[in-house]
């Protein structure tokens, strides 16, 4: 059986079929259509390169910018005064028009990017309502509103590209670049933890990744498209002026990229396109059905928006999408391993919790706390509702630092060290509330596992230069998928599976982390009976094949049967520490917690 079956292959000929069609009909249309419909064309093409780099940062990553025509305005004017006045070449005003996007993208990112809420689409605000004055206002460099004429045409291998159907082929193959380098990026392991980023920090930050920066690279790239879509405007309509770099077009771009499909890079070509057609034609209509000039297309994109908000909320592309077969998930074959960190001797100190404290303003949440686990041991952490045991899991895992205390992993301080730094050092981890990416499959769930684990980064990906270590990044996670008996669904969507199977699965993907300790924090809530002995079946196999365990609980059967020793904690404290038979027979604790279940 082929590791992808299930998976029909007439998908593949379906979608390479379209695909091809799309690719002739762009090679086509610049010859077929009149003069007006190729200024058109070439617009579309600027265009997407702008929605492409918002669909990555918006869709995908989940920051908002309303400062990408500025950006665009960047590119189109740093060319339009060094080829005018300077007489540069348009290819090297193309280099300077990057460094002064990546310099104001990295600036403007860096001040927002770590603060969480409002900040970054508020900055590109101020950022995009700034610029286009001083577009307009610094009239000796400018040219002010009226802008700057006579931008030189672009040549390419010493040929002019004076004509606009010459220059539309150049728009289309950038535009066409881009879009597979976005897509090539999507798919990688940056890409990845950069879908992660859209729920939060938490799951990248967990396997090692730094959150901050890749959010900052995100939106250097869509910056850079921006900026590369105005330098393409500058040279095509070889005239610059401020007013398609304002507010209003940064909030049109963000139409292009919800209409087309946030989250699809093909989205943003079909969301450039629509409103441009549109827009294009209700400029027609309008003043002549209300009887006066005004730019109530504005108006229309408006209701337009709240409609498919309301309706279609991931946007046109996957309507589209669905009438084609399934893409089949990339399988590639052999490959070499990763490598494997060293693994403590059985019976080793794994970690050691020494007197914590976490404080939450009045409230001590960990009071006190000390426990060591050794390797190959399954340590279970109990108690009753706001004991204190996520926080305890917290601490361990620098998802929040210690008020006080030492938490010390194989003989090294972490206490103050940050999540991605500690998984580093070999701690995976699943969540209470389970946090898989549903639409992604179980592989690549598990992939994203072992983020630390390979190299390529944002460039290599785009240039898809990392085949190797994701092959290998994919077998481990099959290998990993069957250690947790899920090898049968590998190529499923994750929200397909039932709850108590997407805690094996955030397991498998814990796993592929390599780690030398496995926190696993209510494994067990909201699986059914069968399920929580495969969960049992499976904790014993991996107890069995060495790795050490903190296993927060609330299952009492489970917990008393797995565990090797139990931590008991209480209002913050610990209550009690042993095997299960000495914790049950423990006066205070059977007080305070167990009951009559003990
Ligand atoms: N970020 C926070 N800010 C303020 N208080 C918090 C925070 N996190 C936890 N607490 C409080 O700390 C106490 C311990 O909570 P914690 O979630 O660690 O308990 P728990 O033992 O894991 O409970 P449960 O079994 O219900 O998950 C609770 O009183 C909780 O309200």
């Amino acid at each position: 059986m082929s590791a992808t079956s299930g998976v029909k292959a007439s998908g593949v000929q379906t979608r390479t079929f379209v695909a091809g069609g799309a690719l002739l009909l762009a090679v086509a249309l610049p010859l077929l259509l009149p003069d007006f419909g190729v200024t058109l064309l070439g617009n579309i093409g600027i265009f997407s390169l702008v929605a492409l780099g918002l669909v990555l940062l918006t869709g995908v990553a989940g920051s908002t910018s309303f400062g990408q025509a500025a950006f665009m305005g960047v590119g189109a004017y740093t060319t339009a005064i060094l080829t005018t006045r300077l007489e540069w070449s348009p290819w090297l005003a193309l280099l300077a028009a990057f460094g002064m996007t990546a310099l104001v993208a990295l600036i403007l990112g860096a001040v927002t990017l770590r603060m969480s809420g409002h900040y970054l689409p508020l900055a590109t605000i101020a950022w995009g309502i700034s610029l286009y004055y001083v577009f307009g206002n610094a009239t000796d460099l400018t040219g002010g509103f009226t802008g700057l004429r006579e931008v030189p045409p672009l040549s390419v291998l010493g040929v002019q590209l004076t004509s606009g159907r010459t220059y539309v082929y150049l728009i289309l193959l950038i535009v066409i670049l881009a879009a597979v380098g976005v897509q090539n990026l999507l798919s990688s392991r940056t890409g990845r933890a950069i879908r992660a980023l859209r729920g939060g920090s938490v799951v990248a930050e967990s396997f090692g990744a730094d959150t901050y920066w890749l959010r900052i690279q995100t939106f250097l790239v869509a910056a850079l498209l921006a900026c590369l879509a105005g330098w393409l405007y500058a040279h095509f309509w070889r005239f610059v002026n401020p007013t398609p770099f304002g507010l209003n077009i940064g909030i049109e771009f963000l139409f292009m990229a919800v209409l087309g499909g946030s989250g699809f890079v093909w989205g943003a070509l079909l969301g450039a396109g629509a409103i441009t057609l549109l827009k294009n034609w209700l400029q027609d209509i309008l003043p002549a059905l209300f009887g006066q000039a005004g730019s109530y297309e504005t108006i229309f994109f408006g209701l337009l928006i709240i409609l498919m908000l309301q309706y279609s909320r991931r946007g046109l592309w996957p309507i589209l999408d669905r009438l084609v077969p399934p893409r089949t998930p990339k399988v590639f074959g052999q490959a070499p391993l990763l490598s494997a960190r060293s693994k403590p001797a059985n019976g080793e100190e794994v970690l050691r919790v020494e007197h914590v404290v976490k404080q939450f303003g009045g409230l001590r949440a960990v009071n006190d706390v000390s426990f060591t686990l050794h390797a190959g041991e399954i340590l279970g952490l109990i108690g009753p509702n706001g004991a204190g045991k996520s926080t305890m899991f917290n601490l361990v895992t620098g998802v929040n630092p210690a008020t006080s205390g030492r938490v010390v992993l194989r003989g090294r301080d972490v206490t103050k060290l940050p999540a991605r730094a500690i998984s580093r050092l070999g701690v995976g981890r699943t969540f209470q509330h389970v946090k898989l990416f549903p639409e992604m499959t179980l592989v690549e769930n598990a992939m994203m596992g072992g983020y630390a684990r390979a190299r390529g980064g944002l460039l290599a990906s785009m240039l898809h230069l990392e085949r190797r270590d994701e092959a290998s990044l994919q077998a481990e996670a099959l290998r990993e998928i069957e250690r947790v008996g899920l090898r049968d669904q590998a190529w499923n969507q994750a929200g397909n599976l039932p709850l108590g199977k997407q805690r094996l699965l955030e397991i498998a993907r814990a796993l592929v982390a390599d780690p030398a300790l496995l926190l696993l924090d209510e494994p067990a809530a909201g699986l059914r009976y069968h399920e929580k002995q495969e969960l049992a079946t499976l904790l014993r196999k991996l107890k069995a094949e060495g790795v050490t365990i903190l296993l927060v609980e609330h299952d009492m059967d489970l917990v008393m049967n797995l565990a090797d020793r139990l931590v008991v904690m209480n209002y913050g404290e610990k209550l009690a520490e042993g095997t299960p038979a000495e914790v049950q027979r423990h006066e205070g604790v059977r007080e305070a917690y167990l009951g009559g279940v003990a």
